[in-house]
């Protein structure tokens, strides 16, 4: 298996290049709509070729939703691995977030489809859920590692739903989300520039300077545009670690589209108020 750079040091090198934003790629039925498209496997077609032509070589990261392709099924995931490959080739990191998260077994064959190097749909990273507890994901943890991949771990999550899960506090009198963020702390331990092994930990949460969010990895944000944060809230949310932050915004980019130029304007928009706002971090 052609094994690559660790994914932390290849992603610090894109956001040091490209600035720290992810764009995702959405294609939620509304935004077809929106686009003058059907909600059909062409109108999905023309969707991903569209934000691809516009975000491949303009940010340093684009996060599919795999959730928007496998609506339309084995065509639909066609479609998704097609985004993968020419995003990769045009040397833009991509993270599959498709949430997986299952017994061991069953997880590691959710690592052979999205970080196996021969599989169709590799990718940069995955998003995976932890919520099995965070040791059924050994068999991610450790294809990633061979693999040069990485993990985004959902810790502290965007919505407001989360809290009453990842809030919930243990018998040792943490709670959950930071237990999270230790076992990350512990993957990444030693590793430089950064580790790869990653935290979801959402941009709309307010002050978090009661978690340790230095876990020597990157921090993936959802939640800025259309769930409310800004790239000014960056600085009060994550405090130092916001070096580490990795913003990620999806519908408030794409409901500039269809036009390419206009989609790679909005993109420059958002990569240049989060660079900005990371700055006074
Ligand atoms: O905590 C989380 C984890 C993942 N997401 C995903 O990020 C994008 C956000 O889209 P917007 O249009 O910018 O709101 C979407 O794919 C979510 O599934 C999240 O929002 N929160």
């Amino acid at each position: 298996m052609t094994v690559l750079e660790p994914f932390g040091a290849r992603l610090r090198r894109a956001m040091d290049e490209r600035g720290p934003l992810c764009v995702g790629i959405d294609p939620h039925a509304a935004l077809l709509s929106a686009w003058g498209l059907n909600d059909d496997i062409d109108g999905l077609e023309r969707f991903t070729r569209i934000s691809v032509e516009a975000l491949a070589d303009t940010v340093a990261v684009v996060k599919p939703q795999s959730a928007f392709f496998e609506r339309f099924g084995s065509r639909g995931v066609a479609v998704l691995e097609r985004a993968v490959a020419d995003l990769r080739a045009a040397g833009t990191l991509v993270v599959m977030d498709a949430k997986r998260g299952d017994i061991g077994s069953t997880m590691a064959a959710y690592a052979e489809t999205f970080l196996h190097k021969d599989s169709p749909l590799f990718s940069d990273a995955l998003t995976v859920s932890p919520y099995l507890g965070y040791g059924s994901l050994k068999p991610a943890v450790d294809l990633a590692r061979e693999s040069g991949a990485g993990l985004f771990v959902l810790a502290l999550t965007s919505n407001p739903e989360g809290g009453e899960v990842q809030h919930a506090v243990r018998a040792d009198g943490r709670n959950v989300g930071a237990t999270m963020l230790a076992h990350l702390a512990e993957e990444n331990a030693g590793e430089t520039p950064m580790g790869s092994f990653g935290a979801v930990v959402g941009a709309t949460l307010g002050d978090l300077s009661s978690y340790d969010l230095d876990i020597n990895g990157p921090l993936l944000a959802p939640g800025i545009g259309a769930q409310g944060a800004t790239p000014a809230d960056l600085p009060a949310v994550f405090g130092a670690a916001a070096r580490n932050v990795v913003p990620n915004v999806s519908r408030a980019v794409l409901k500039a589209g269809p036009s390419v130029g206009a989609l790679r304007e909005a993109s420059v928009r958002f990569a240049d108020e989060v660079r900005a706002a990371v700055a006074s971090a």
